[in-house]
């Protein structure tokens, strides 16, 4: 559905995205990690149509028959929210200050042709569907009404609105304290259509994504379904990323993971995965991790 070749991105002269190439099928949820700077966010404002003034893109990408680079402004305006859209980490600078958040939501169905009516009572639907309480009185509140987690939530009824094939966040949760960031996440995976999901979280992208790309310097280096690449990573940069994560006792080296990533909410917080660990015995040494949300991720085996 998304196809993306040869993507790159540069400043001037300077290539900051080199070659990028990868794939989305309809219904798949796909992460991209990374460190800070790797280039992730300039990927998805490619593909958004949205990078900064100075900043240009090559390559290919396409989703379904539409081409999403080397459009003019004015298509890609048409695609932008409609084939895909875009939840950012801050919802406060998204949203516009003055506005309340139903005629917001529903300013972006009739900027794609939906009758002012029927927008507005469709806005109040979708602040239903991405669960806040008593959306009729929430689609008249202004933003700084509203906690973060509701503004996010509003955020992404926005994203919907007009029932993109492709979802994209960058880092949505950040900003959000723990429990808020589970239930979001929760959510973002229910409702996704198809998902690129940003983030720098391991822990984040292994309860949310079923296939995961590692960029480094501009480059993916790795990709693969999230169990292969988190247990047998083959780049050194990915081995990195996975030690310094709450995936892993910090600054351990461990050749073997043995588990997988349970489906969200099977484990309650504090549940023990050594029961489950195939190799669990003697070898099994140390304890298992927790990933962020309390769902048991890991069991390592150090010299196995
Ligand atoms: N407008 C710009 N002009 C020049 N360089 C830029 C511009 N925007 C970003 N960069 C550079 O491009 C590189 C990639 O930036 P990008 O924001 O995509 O990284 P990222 O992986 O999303 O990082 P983070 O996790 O911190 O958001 C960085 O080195 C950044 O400094």
């Amino acid at each position: 559905m998304l196809s993306v070749e040869g993507l790159s991105v540069s400043a001037e002269s300077v290539r900051l995205v080199r070659e990028v190439s990868f794939a989305i099928a309809p219904g798949e949820r796909v992460g991209l990690i990374g460190e800070s700077g790797s280039g992730k966010s300039l990927t998805a404002l490619a593909l958004m149509g949205l990078l900064p003034e100075g900043v240009t893109a090559t390559g290919t990408a396409r989703l379904r028959e539409h081409d999403l680079l080397g459009v003019p402004e004015g298509r890609l305006k048409r695609l932008r929210g409609r084939d895909v859209s875009m939840v950012f980490q801050e919802p406060m600078t998204a949203l516009n200050p003055l506005m309340r958040v139903g005629a917001q939501v529903a300013e972006v169905m009739t900027l794609h042709g939906e009758p002012a009516a029927r927008a507005r009572e469709r806005a109040v639907e979708l602040l239903d569907r991405v669960r806040l309480p008593r959306p009729g009185q929430i689609a008249r509140a202004y933003p700084h009404q509203l906690s973060g987690g509701q503004r996010q939530r509003v955020m992404l009824a926005i994203a919907l609105a007009n029932e993109p094939d492709l979802l994209i966040c960058d880092e949505p949760t950040t900003a959000l304290d723990v429990t808020v960031q589970k239930q979001m996440l929760e959510l973002i995976a229910e409702v996704a259509p198809a998902l690129l999901f940003i983030t720098h979280d391991l822990a984040v992208v292994a309860s949310i994504c079923e296939r995961v790309l590692v960029m480094y310097g501009g480059r993916v280096v790795e990709t693969g379904p999230i169990r292969e690449v988190f247990a047998r990573p083959r780049h050194r940069y990915t081995e990195g990323l996975l030690a310094a994560s709450r995936l892993t006792p910090r600054g351990t080296r461990l050749p073997t993971i043995q588990g997988s990533v349970p489906p969200a909410g099977r484990f309650p917080d504090g549940c023990v995965f050594r029961n489950r660990c195939p190799q669990a015995g003697p070898a099994c040494e140390t304890e298992p991790t927790l990933t962020g949300d309390g769902h048991a991720f890991a069991c390592w085996h150090p010299g196995a």
